[in-house]
């Protein structure tokens, strides 16, 4: 009798097995794809969770992600979720695994992913009928013939033989392996996590290979640009396969300057345009570089073929107002000819990269320069003594009550027909907003409120009038600033008033308050989240240093109630521990609208107006990334709010700042200044900034074609006997007065 064969596997077998199991879990790879915008966050019940910001074009392999996500069960695989290396699917063997990765993880930065903060949805299947379907636009031959402004096609721009030494060159250096092409970098690196070029790392000039096509472009014809345009420093060189093409994008405007050539070597494509209706145009050019996927009926589509050797060119409006994108075709239809795609084709993209030297997020050498600039240049301004919200400058006697509270809100009071001019659409979204400083207990000492009535400075009296003042409100999103207590005493008592919320603490351990968002669940449903620390703008390496001096110098500080470090140390002077959160929400009735909601507390002390200018301009990079995020992973135009309390007046550098992105160019204080989202103050552009006390306080609102506010909070007049004197008092819990507008958003 023949012995029972040992079913455990030798070493080599489970080796052998083992690549074979990868092979299969390649080649059986499910059609798991992102759930559709108005999917919210996917099937609920699924395995397979799909995760965005994270991916091997980012330095993270399947593997590191795999270990991370096992934590929370069994991982049948991780797999590309498509072309761009930044979103994969994670199958796991049940969905309460699914379920529970989803919870911990997404929208919090994750210290096993270098940081990065996952944002995850649940996938759904892919049907067979959902497969590409061939759509058939009118190809051109030439580039006049597609009548864009700015596109130019010159055919035969370097010759078959320059073809091959190009190609041979590209041949000799490392290529860096994306989901479907291969891709190089010359000059910068795109780095295709944030659509953008990483300016703190220049890989050098370009390579002389490319030398001989940038002096032909110097001579390329129609060109009357702008020569920063023209000053070509960045190459990424694509190579496609047979059927691979390239998702509809603009390229990212912040990154890089108007003119954008593109060369074609070794085989044919065919780039198709598209873009929205004319009046939606400027909208989103001022978004930052999003992949659009518009609403086909709205949309006009134009195709070029792209002959091998020949030069693109996109400027003005075909770079800016039009997506390029090549269709994912093996086989193209040209007039009437089939043309069936060559093995590969490559392509040298040369582009201008843009550099800001005050982007915040640039290297650490960059903002120290920018950091003593504006020390040098600009001096403190001191608040003037009406603006009586900031606490340093209260000096003035108020009288005393010692009533039982009774807590004042004023009413929402049209502004239609006020700045913003078009007309209420009966079948809009409408909504309101809140922003309120409600005063964390943590400050109220009658020390620092010698006029207010002792009785209204006690915790039990504030808190209960706090939320009298939030129920009378009755708004859908509350934007709250020094918020304590949020899990003892907010959290639930704002549930028992409807609300749900999400919250930041600050930083550090010293001041324990933070910026809360409720909202209204009936009006508007949580899709995903961010946290902003403004410490991010310190070197980390010097964290610890300042750490360790934070015991001697607690002491001192507490008497002051200043910084008695060494402010010229930018560690120093950084590390304010503020913070802001961030979150999309999608509203669904009566139709689908994605909505961004910021909320924030900047640094108080007029002294150092440049730290909190470098927090302004740190939000709002922030908040231009997480917009493209949002826009690239629901496919929408989402609108942008951002409230808090900016501790900042108008005509200071943070409000300048601000709003900078919507003046109109020779508004701007300094090009370099620019923020790269509009925005503009609510009050400001309907009834004006209030006169009083709020005056730190601002609601600000990307104005686009569908936005428009339709009523304000009132505030009361200066002389009104409910604010006469200081706050607190019996009538207003907190030293600030909350500020409050409704929009109207109108279908794009
Ligand atoms: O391959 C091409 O010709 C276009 C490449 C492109 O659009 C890009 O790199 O942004
Ligand atoms: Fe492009």
């Amino acid at each position: 009798m023949g012995r029972v064969l040992s079913k455990t596997p030798s070493r080599s077998e489970e080796v052998r097995n083992h690549k074979e199991q990868s092979l299969v879990r390649k080649m059986v790879q499910p059609r798991f794809v992102r759930p559709s915008p108005s999917s919210g966050t996917g099937e609920s019940n699924s395995s397979n969770l799909y995760v965005a910001n994270c991916g091997p074009a980012v330095g993270l392999s399947h593997d590191a992600i795999g270990a991370v996500f096992s934590a929370f069960g069994e991982v049948k695989g991780v797999y590309p979720a498509d072309e761009s290396g930044v979103r994969v699917i994670i199958s796991f063997a049940d969905p309460f695994s699914a379920k529970s990765a989803l919870e911990s993880l997404s929208g919090r930065p994750c210290p096993d992913l270098d940081g990065r903060t996952l944002h995850i949805r649940h996938s759904v299947l892919q049907l067979p009928s959902q497969t590409l379907v061939n759509e058939c636009v009118p190809v051109s031959l030439s580039g006049s013939d597609l009548n864009i402004p700015g596109l130019f096609l010159l055919p035969d721009f370097v010759t078959a033989e320059e073809e091959q030494q190009l190609l041979a060159a590209v041949d000799t250096q490392p290529w860096i392996g994306l989901a479907k092409r291969r891709v190089q970098h010359y000059g910068y690196e795109f780095c295709y996590g944030t659509r953008n070029v990483d300016t703190k790392n220049r890989l050098g000039e370009l390579p002389p290979f490319v030398s001989p096509i940038l002096q032909r472009i110097s001579l390329f014809p129609n060109l009357d640009y702008d020569p920063a345009s023209l000053k070509l420093d960045q190459l990424t060189v694509n190579e496609y396969p047979s059927g691979v093409g390239l998702s509809p994008h603009i390229d990212t405007h912040s990154a890089f300057e108007d003119c954008i050539f593109s060369l074609s070597l070794a085989g044919p494509c065919i780039m198709e345009f598209r873009r929205y209706s004319a009046s939606t145009w400027k909208v989103t050019s001022t978004s930052t570089d999003e992949e659009e996927k518009p609403d086909t009926s709205t949309c006009i589509k134009k195709a070029l073929y792209l002959p091998p050797r020949s030069m693109l060119l996109l400027s003005g409006e075909a770079r800016y107002a039009w997506n390029h994108y090549i269709p994912h075709h093996k086989i193209d239809k040209v007039k009437d000819k089939v043309i069936r795609r060559s093995p590969r084709r490559v392509s040298f993209t040369l582009r201008k990269t843009v550099y800001f030297i005050l982007n915040p997020l640039e290297s650490k050498a960059k903002q120290k320069l920018m950091f003593n600039n504006t020390l040098l240049l600009h001096l403190p301004r001191p608040i003037p003594p009406s603006f009586t919200s900031c606490r340093a400058s209260r000096k003035i006697l108020s009288k005393r009550m010692t009533t039982a509270m009774d807590p004042k809100v004023g009413k929402f009071e049209s502004v239609e027909g006020a700045d913003l001019n078009s007309i209420s659409k009966p079948d809009g979204i409408r909504f309101r907003l809140v922003s309120y400083n409600i005063l964390a207990q943590v400050y109220v000492k009658s020390s620092l409120f010698p006029h207010s009535p002792p009785a209204c400075l006690k915790w039990k009296a504030r808190s209960h009038a706090i939320l009298s003042v939030l129920k009378k409100l009755q708004t859908d999103f509350f934007c709250l600033q020094e918020v304590d207590e949020y899990d003892s005493f907010y959290r639930k008592n704002m549930e028992s008033l409807g609300y749900s919320g999400i919250y930041i603490q600050r930083t550090g351990q010293r001041k324990r308050d933070g910026c809360a968002i409720f909202f209204k669940p009936s009006c508007a449903e949580l899709v995903t989240k961010e946290r902003i620390e403004y410490n991010d703008l310190l070197d980390e390496q010097k964290i610890e240093t300042s750490n360790e001096a934070k015991g001697d110098e607690k002491e001192a500080k507490e008497h002051s109630g200043k910084d008695s470090r060494d402010l010229n140390d930018p560690q120093v002077r950084l590390k304010r521990d503020c913070v802001g959160i961030m979150a999309a929400f999608r509203i669904n009735k009566p139709f689908h609208h994605m909505v961004i909601v910021a909320n924030t507390h900047l640094y108080w002390d007029p002294e150092l107006a440049d730290v909190k200018l470098a927090q302004a301009k740190y939000l709002l990079s922030r908040l231009a990334q997480f917009k493209t995020l949002i826009s690239d992973e629901f496919e929408c135009t989402p609108s942008l709010l951002l409230a808090g309390d900016f501790n900042s007046i108008p005509g200071d550098m943070v409000y300048s700042y601000l709003v900078s992105g919507y003046k109109k160019p020779a508004e701007t204080i300094e090009e370099e200044e620019v923020a790269p989202i509009p925005m503009c103050s609510v009050y400001e552009v309907t009834r004006g900034e209030p006169k009083f006390t709020n005056t730190l306080d601002y609601i600000f609102f990307s104005p686009s074609d569908f936005i428009k506010p339709v009523s304000i909070l009132q505030l009361p007049e200066p002389e009104s006997p409910d604010v006469v004197g200081f706050l607190p008092n019996d009538h207003h819990p907190s030293d600030h007065l909350p500020i409050g507008a409704e929009f109207e958003i109108s279908r794009e």
